[in-house]
């Protein structure tokens, strides 16, 4: 089987309170997983950690056939520019640049300029008709669309979504992931989803949870 994302005997611990340790696990492509848990039980600091934004304190993180922890910062950036799409709870897009320009961002941070992938893109998410708006002119659901497209604009490998639908009503949530559920199937990324929902879940291809003794599929 190819692996996106492999994890194995992941550990992380904030001064004397660990996190959690021993997490193993694999991501192919194409699938959608659902990580639940209950709050604090560390679902943040995970996505945090194979994304590489946070370091993790023991086990190895492989991302598209690369070591992670063996990288050097610069490396490490390099890799995640290319084979990442990270989606918030709270869209971080950025207020200045029109939808279109947003989505734009992680292609020209690559050196990449794309506008047929940008329009495509804009088209998956049923946003095409808005791609001069600025941010503050989309509602909950729009702003989250835009900021999926933004995650896979580039073809990223592994898709890593911190409650994207945790903003958003429960019709707008059900849009929400059924387009990235479409999407991520479609572009063959594998994507962690970090939800609350139980109904969020339930669009998720495999469910697992995070408490004191690991991670579990259910
Ligand atoms: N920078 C930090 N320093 C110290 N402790 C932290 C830090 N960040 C998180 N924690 C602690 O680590 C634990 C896991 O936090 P995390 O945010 O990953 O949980 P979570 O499962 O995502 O929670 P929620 O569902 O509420 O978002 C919590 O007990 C939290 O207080």
């Amino acid at each position: 089987m190819t692996v996106v994302l492999s994890a194995r005997g992941l550990a992380k611990r904030y001064a004397d309170t660990p996190v959690f340790s021993g997490i193993d696990l694999e991501l192919a492509p194409g699938e959608i997983v659902a990580l639940l848990g209950e709050s604090g039980s560390g679902k943040s600091t995970l996505l945090n950690c194979l994304a590489g934004l946070d370091e993790a304190d023991a086990g190895s993180i492989t991302l598209a056939g690369a070591d992670l922890r063996a990288m050097d910062d610069e490396a490490r950036s390099a890799l995640r520019r290319k084979e990442l799409g990270f989606i918030f709870q709270a869209f971080h897009l950025l207020p200045h640049l029109s939808v279109a320009d947003n989505v734009a961002l992680p292609l020209r941070l690559l050196g990449q300029r794309d506008n047929g992938r940008v329009v495509q893109m804009l088209e998956a998410v049923n946003l095409a008709a808005l791609a001069g708006r600025m941010p503050r002119q989309l509602s909950g659901g729009q702003l989250q669309r835009v900021a999926i497209a933004r995650a896979l604009v580039h073809r990223p490998r592994l898709v890593l979504a911190d409650e994207p639908t945790g903003n958003l009503d429960a019709r707008h949530a059900a849009e929400v992931l059924e387009l990235l559920r479409r999407c991520t199937h479609e572009a063959g990324a594998a994507c962690l989803l970090v939800t609350h929902s139980e109904v969020a879940a339930q669009a998720a291809d495999r469910r697992l949870r995070l408490d004191a003794q690991g991670l579990h599929g259910e």
